[in-house]
This record gives structure tokens, C-alpha cells and sequence, in this order.
């Protein structure tokens, strides 16, 4: 047992003695005074006791936290609701309450919910608030790794410093510059191949476009990060086994017997670490030039605080959970959602041909000496005799495509139902647009649902439930962030506050720094689909998302993906060769 559940139950233990002792001699006094049958009586004491126990053993709270919503099930209740409706229990309650803020009170502990965009900015600035603490409750479970190896990794081992500083620092390194666009260009390389094998006359039958999505992209990005030759995830057993465990990973949160309440996971689990653990007895890690940065120097951080490299091993499950999940089905939904809107499309279409084609035709033009000027704003989106497209990704793709960047920023707003979570170390205040303030008490978890700020109709209007596609276009600036507005006017204010509810990728200093990646990748490879295919078949009767149970991007309710498709190549663009460099 931790220390943390010892102390809990030492208290708990306590507070029942406290309450029978007291009972105790009133119980005889009230029977003789009262002259109700025994056997009434003892069920009438059991009840009293029982309600003076739940009574005793709510948390404390002080006026100035969040305010309190009461369980409908006293103690137990908001447990029970977060069983069984998981990350919307968040938003059921925040549809009933109204409130900005809350306390949850669980048992004798609490939990805080924020559901105001502004005060969950603040949340993710405090200075006081950080997210390993969850780690050590969460990763040696969901990974099956030992409590030492990740007492070792903060540093509470007395010998090794704590480890996340320069992890953090690993990440921003291994995901910028030259390794992301390393990263991004092998991933896409590896796309690009996918696209080129589609035969010209019969195209590609797809039944199920989500998982079609998932495995080219699964399969890509694994490639990039692990290297061209000793990839563990190359055995298709092992990239089904990562769907697997990522799907059913949930219970193994609870930490009690995984082999029989969450075998799923556990299998799969043992099937990648099974693969994973070969790689690094042989140090292909280090050993191979094509391993990303983000690999490399991960371990090698690692191996610096000894861990024994199965454990080591183990850890890095994450690694291809965390680049690939919300990342792929972000493109499905942006891919989904884009092509059952036929004027959308064509729109993206224009703008793509414009970014990456029309200046390779007057490339080509200028080299075979034509001076007759070709307008880059032609609607006749044809390739003309160029057999090899190259499109450059990256920001400046991005500022040429704002519908499509547009797209892609609508679809991982409606499909993120992230909680970005964080303990409160000390105590600490926070205050939002209201100026209003709330003490956050320390020890305490606060939990941050994206999808109750990202589908505020306050913020995002009446739609706020649909995708717009243009919704984005007027907020979003040059590059990845949007622009930032001082001014005063209504629309300035409409600005900043569709800014600060969003937030699917976290914020402060855990701000996810795969971001860039997920944006480079994913708006190249629309670019490219757009222009060169077409999507047969795509209906959108039957295109439903689900609910995430982990909080994580939204992936379409089973049966519903839009239905069998196919995947065609565009008259005059069955020649093209696709290519992509970062
Ligand atoms: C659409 C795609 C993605 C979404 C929506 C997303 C979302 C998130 C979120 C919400 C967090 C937690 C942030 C916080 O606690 O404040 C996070 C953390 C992280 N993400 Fe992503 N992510 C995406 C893609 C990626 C990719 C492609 C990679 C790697 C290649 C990546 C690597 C990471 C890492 C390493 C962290 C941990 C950062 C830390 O704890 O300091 N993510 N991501």
C-alpha cells in the first residue's frame, strides 16, 4: 500500500472509532427511553450510524475554494459518475450546474473541475500546479514499471536528481528545428509511399477509412521514430497490439490485478513490450543513425540514471502512444469532415494547387522559356505534364492553406475531449475574466476538460456543437499560433476568448510539444490528398463521433466512419508522384 493510502486509511479508521465510541453510550439510553423492537432498532441505529460516518468523513472546505456540488449518492456519488459516464460526467455536471468552478467532494477527499476557459489559462500557468505528480500514481501501473523505477526518475531516491527538467528540455529539442523536420519529412516520406501505390485504374477499396488512417499513420510515424531497420512496431502484431492497449488501457489505472480486470491491455502491453524490450538489450537506440532524436535522446537520459534497460524498455510504450493517438484521429476527422463538404473541398483544392502547384507550372514555364504568363489564380486545377510534386511542409503551407488550417484547428476542437490534469503543490489562487478568485488547497488534483470550453456556446456561438470550417479563418494568424489581439472592440474580446478555450494541446509549461508535428503532418498530407484523389463512397449519415473514455481525440462511434470508401486518382493527376520535404 502507498503512504498516501495508509495515511487514508489510518484516517478513515479513525473516524469510525470516533463515531461508535460516541454512539456507544447513548445507544442503550435511547433503546430503554424509546421502546422500539430490536431488531428495528439496530436497523434504525445502522442507518444513524452510517449517515454520521458519511456525515463526518466529508473533506473541509473553505468558502473561498470552488463551491461545493453534492453528489446525488452521498460520498460516493461523483465516483460513481465518473465510472460510468468517464470524461462527460465533466460535462453533465457542468450543464446542470452553471458553475465556472467546483468541488467534487469524493469520499473524504475532493477533487476540483474548472469549466471556465479562463480560469483553466490560469490553471496552466500557476506556478504551483504540475502534472508528474500524476505520474507517480498512474505511469508504473499503465506501464508496469516499478514504483523504484519511477521514484528514481523524480529524483526521490536520494541519489538521482529529478529527471523532468531535462526531459522537458529533450522534448523541445528532439521536436523542433532540423529533428522535427527530420521527423515530420521520414513520416511523411513513408505516407507519400502509400499514396503513390494506389493503382491508377482500379484505386483502392477501403472499408473502414478510420482504420485505414490509423494504420498509415501508425505505421509511418513508427518508422520515423524507432528507425528504418530494427522498427519494433514493423511486426503488424505489435502495431495492432499499441491499438489494443491503447483502447483498452483504462482500467489498469486502478492498479488492481491487471492480468484479470484489464487482460486486454495487459496482453498487449506484454506483446509490445516483448518487441521493445530486444531493441534496447541491443542498443539500436543508440546504435542506429535513422532512430529519431526524440528516441534517442529519451533513452539516453534515461540509461543516465541507470534504469535497468527492461525497465527502461517498458517506459517506452508511450512513446508511439502519445505521437500517434490524438494525431491520427485528428486527420480522420479533418479528412471526414472536409470531404462531405464538396464546396469546402474544392475551396482547399484551389488554395493547395495555388501553394504547391502553380509555382512548380511557373517553374517549369519559365525553365522551357514560355512567356506567356499562366494565371496562378486558374480554377483549372490540372498538374499539366508535371509528373513529381513536391510539397514543402511546414508554416509557410500553412499560411498559403488557411481553409485547411482552419479545418484541421475545427476538427481537433470538436473532437478533443481532453482533461489536462495537475496537483496543486501549495496553496494557490486563481482568478479569470470575472476577477472573481478561488483558493485551490494544496495536495489537491484539478481536473481541465477540453470539451466543455471547447463547445461553450458563449464562445463559439450557436454552432458551437457543428463543425465550421471557416470558423478559425478569421481569428488565425501566420504560423501555428493565432494572432494576438489587444484591442477593445467586441471582436477583439470574441478573439481572445476563443483563444483561451482552446486548448487541445495543454498549456504552460507541459504544452504539448508534439503540436508542430501533429500540424506539419497533417496538413501536408491534406494538402496532397486533396489535390491528387478522390474519396468515393463517403457518406455522411454515417459519420458519428464517440465518446473517449480517457479523455483523449474523439475516434468515430464503431460502424459509423463514414462507410466504405474508395480511393481514387483525380482524372489528369493519375500520373503524379508524390513527394514531401520538410
Ligand atoms: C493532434 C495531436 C496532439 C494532441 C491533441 C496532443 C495533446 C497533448 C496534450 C493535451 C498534452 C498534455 C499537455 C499538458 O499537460 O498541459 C500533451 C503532452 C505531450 N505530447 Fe501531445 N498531442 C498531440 C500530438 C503529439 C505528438 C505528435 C507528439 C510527439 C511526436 C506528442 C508528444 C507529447 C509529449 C512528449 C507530451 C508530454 C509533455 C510534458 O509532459 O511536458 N504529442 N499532448
Amino acid at each position: 500500500m502507498s503512504d498516501q493510502a495508509s495515511e487514508d486509511a489510518v484516517s478513515l479508521a479513525e473516524l469510525l472509532e470516533t463515531g461508535i465510541a460516541a454512539l456507544k453510550g447513548l445507544i442503550p439510553l435511547i433503546w430503554l427511553q424509546s421502546k422500539i423492537p430490536p431488531i428495528q432498532f439496530l436497523i434504525g441505529g445502522v442507518v444513524v450510524l452510517l449517515a454520521t460516518f458519511l456525515f463526518t468523513i466529508s473533506p473541509p472546505h473553505n468558502p473561498a475554494e470552488p463551491p461545493i456540488i453534492k453528489p446525488r449518492v452521498p460520498v460516493i456519488g461523483h465516483l460513481i459518475g465518473l465510472l460510468r459516464s468517464q470524461v462527460n460526467y465533466f460535462s453533465d455536471l457542468h450543464t446542470k450546474s452553471h458553475l465556472p468552478i467546483a468541488t467534487l467532494p469524493i469520499g473524504h477527499r475532493k477533487l476540483y473541475v474548472i469549466f471556465d476557459a479562463s480560469l483553466q489559462q490560469a490553471a496552466l500557468k500557476a506556478r504551483d500546479m504540475d502534472a508528474q505528480s500524476f505520474m507517480v500514481d498512474f505511469v508504473p501501473r499503465i506501464f508496469g514499471i516499478r514504483q523504484g523505477t519511477i521514484d528514481r526518475l523524480l529524483g526521490r531516491d536520494g541519489v538521482h536528481p529529478n529527471i523532468m527538467a531535462d526531459m522537458e528540455h529533450v522534448f523541445k529539442v528532439a521536436l523542433s528545428g532540423d529533428n522535427l523536420n527530420h521527423l515530420a519529412g521520414t513520416t511523411l516520406g513513408t505516407m507519400a509511399d502509400t499514396l503513390n501505390g494506389i493503382d491508377e485504374k482500379t484505386g483502392l477499396d477501403v472499408p473502414n477509412l478510420f482504420l485505414w488512417i490509423q494504420g498509415l499513420v501508425g505505421r509511418a510515424t513508427a518508422k520515423a521514430l524507432w528507425g528504418k531497420e530494427h522498427n519494433p512496431y514493423r511486426d503488424e502484431d505489435v502495431l495492432d497490439a499499441q491499438w489494443e492497449f491503447e483502447s483498452n488501457m483504462g482500467p489498469l489505472v486502478l492498479g488492481v490485478l491487471p492480468r484479470l480486470i484489464a487482460r486486454k491491455a495487459y496482453l498487449a502491453r506484454k506483446k509490445i513490450q516483448s518487441a521493445l524490450i530486444p531493441y534496447y538489450r541491443s542498443s539500436f537506440d543508440q546504435r542506429d543513425a535513422s532512430v529519431s532524436e526524440f528516441v534517442r535522446a529519451r533513452s539516453q537520459l534515461l540509461r543516465k540514471y541507470d534504469l535497468p534497460v527492461d525497465e527502461l524498455a517498458k517506459n517506452e510504450v508511450s512513446i508511439t502512444l502519445v505521437a500517434t493517438t490524438n494525431a491520427l484521429s485528428t486527420l480522420y476527422w479533418c479528412i471526414a469532415e472536409t470531404w462531405v463538404r464538396p464546396d469546402v473541398l474544392a475551396e482547399i483544392r484551389t488554395e493547395a494547387w495555388r501553394a504547391v502547384v502553380a509555382p512548380l507550372l511557373e517553374k517549369q514555364q519559365s525553365e522551357d522559356g514560355d512567356t506567356a504568363t499562366k494565371d496562378s489564380t486558374s480554377t483549372n486545377l490540372a498538374p499539366g505534364n508535371i509528373s513529381e510534386i513536391t510539397i514543402t511542409a511546414g508554416p509557410s503551407l500553412e499560411s498559403k492553406c488557411p481553409l485547411l488550417a482552419s479545418c484541421f484547428r475545427e476538427s481537433i476542437r470538436l473532437a478533443s475531449q481532453i482533461v489536462t490534469a495537475r496537483r496543486v503543490l501549495k496553496d494557490t489562487l486563481i482568478s479569470g475574466a470575472d476577477k472573481r478568485t478561488y483558493l485551490l488547497k494544496a495536495e489537491t488534483n484539478v481536473m481541465m476538460p477540453a470539451k466543455v470550453v471547447h463547445r461553450d456556446v458563449a464562445t463559439w456561438g450557436d454552432d458551437a456543437e457543428e463543425f465550421n470550417a471557416r470558423r478559425f479563418l478569421a481569428i488565425q494568424g501566420q504560423g501555428v499560433r493565432f494572432e494576438n489581439s489587444t484591442g477593445n472592440t467586441e471582436a477583439d474580446r470574441q478573439q481572445r476568448n476563443m483563444k483561451a478555450a482552446f486548448v487541445p494541446f495543454g498549456g504552460g509549461k507541459h504544452l504539448c510539444p508534439g503540436r508542430h508535428f501533429a500540424f506539419t503532418e497533417n496538413l501536408a498530407f491534406m494538402a496532397a490528398l486533396a489535390l491528387g484523389f478522390e474519396i468515393d463512397g463517403l457518406q455522411r449519415e454515417r459519420l458519428r463521433m464517440g465518446d473517449s473514455k480517457r479523455g483523449e481525440t474523439a475516434k468515430p462511434l464503431p460502424g459509423m466512419e463514414g462507410g466504405p470508401v474508395a480511393l481514387r486518382k483525380r482524372r489528369g493527376w493519375e500520373g503524379v508522384k508524390w513527394e514531401f520535404v520538410c
